[in-house]
């Protein structure tokens, strides 16, 4: 279970040299389920993406703690990732020098291990999201959208971690792209009891992927509720903005 304490973050505001902060995040508590999706709406600037960060261990809390089993979540030198990620600009995720394998075998090599046996291992993941076993020595270039955000998939499952974290990964992809991702995401979930937290503005791909949504208000936690309950809301923001966006 990963458990986010009293969490508060901190911007400087107003240049390097501008003493003023903002407050980002304001005392964020809750729990995650490994192996849920557990969604994370709001609307723009309130802190979503922040707290991604902070959940990846890329940035610090000012204060609070978030610990996965009882521990800290960035263990040094473990090679071991909590979290995994896809964003959604999946152009710039990837390097554009790598083939798919050396994208693959990049996120194989932050554990231990054989790298022969690593290698054999970059087919199986390939098929795991879909690519075509060809994929593999093709360039980002080369590949379509869907394609490369299936490879940003694959790179977040090798690592192995218990947790991917979907920062907008599928806003940039066609409609019809975005479906097949998501069914892809569904169906890893379901098989293979994968776990997300799913950062998204789109609230019916939340409703599909999602067992709990959590809605956030200027750097708050508004309400967290179970997707069957969704029409239930408590709050009226929450309840209005579900209602302006379902409209
Ligand atoms: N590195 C930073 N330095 C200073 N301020 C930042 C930084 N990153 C984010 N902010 C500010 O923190 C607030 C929250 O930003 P954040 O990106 O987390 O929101 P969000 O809910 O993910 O927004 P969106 O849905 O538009 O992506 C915003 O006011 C933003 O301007």
């Amino acid at each position: 279970m990963l458990v986010v304490d009293q969490v508060n973050k901190y911007y400087r505001k107003g240049g390097m040299f501008s003493r003023e902060r903002q407050q980002v995040l304001n005392n964020i508590n809750f729990q995650y389920n490994l192996g849920e999706c557990l969604g994370i709406i709001g609307e723009s600037g309130c802190g979503k993406s922040t707290l991604g960060r902070l959940l990846l261990g890329i940035e610090k809390p000012e204060s609070g703690s978030i610990l996965l089993h009882g521990e800290e979540l960035v263990k040094k030198g473990t090679g071991k990732v909590a979290m995994s990620a896809v964003f959604q600009d999946y152009t710039s995720s990837i390097n554009p020098f790598f083939t798919v394998e050396q994208a693959i075998m990049e996120a194989l090599n932050m554990k231990p291990g054989k790298r022969k046996l690593k290698a054999s291992k970059v087919d199986y993941y390939l098929q795991h999201v879909g690519l075509e076993l060809s994929c593999r020595n093709k360039y980002p270039h080369e590949l379509s959208g869907g394609q490369v955000q299936r490879v940003c998939i694959a790179r977040a499952i090798a690592t192995e971690s218990p947790c991917i974290l979907l920062d907008e990964a599928i806003s940039s992809l066609d409609g019809s792209v975005q479906i097949q991702i998501l069914e892809l995401l569904k169906k890893l979930k379901d098989r293979d009891k994968l776990g997300y937290i799913f950062i998204t503005h789109d609230i019916q791909s939340a409703a599909y992927l999602c067992n709990r949504v959590m809605i956030m208000r200027n750097g708050e936690i508004e309400e967290i509720v179970n997707i069957e309950h969704l029409k239930d809301v408590q709050s009226p923001y929450a309840r209005k903005m579900l209602e302006m966006i379902m409209a």
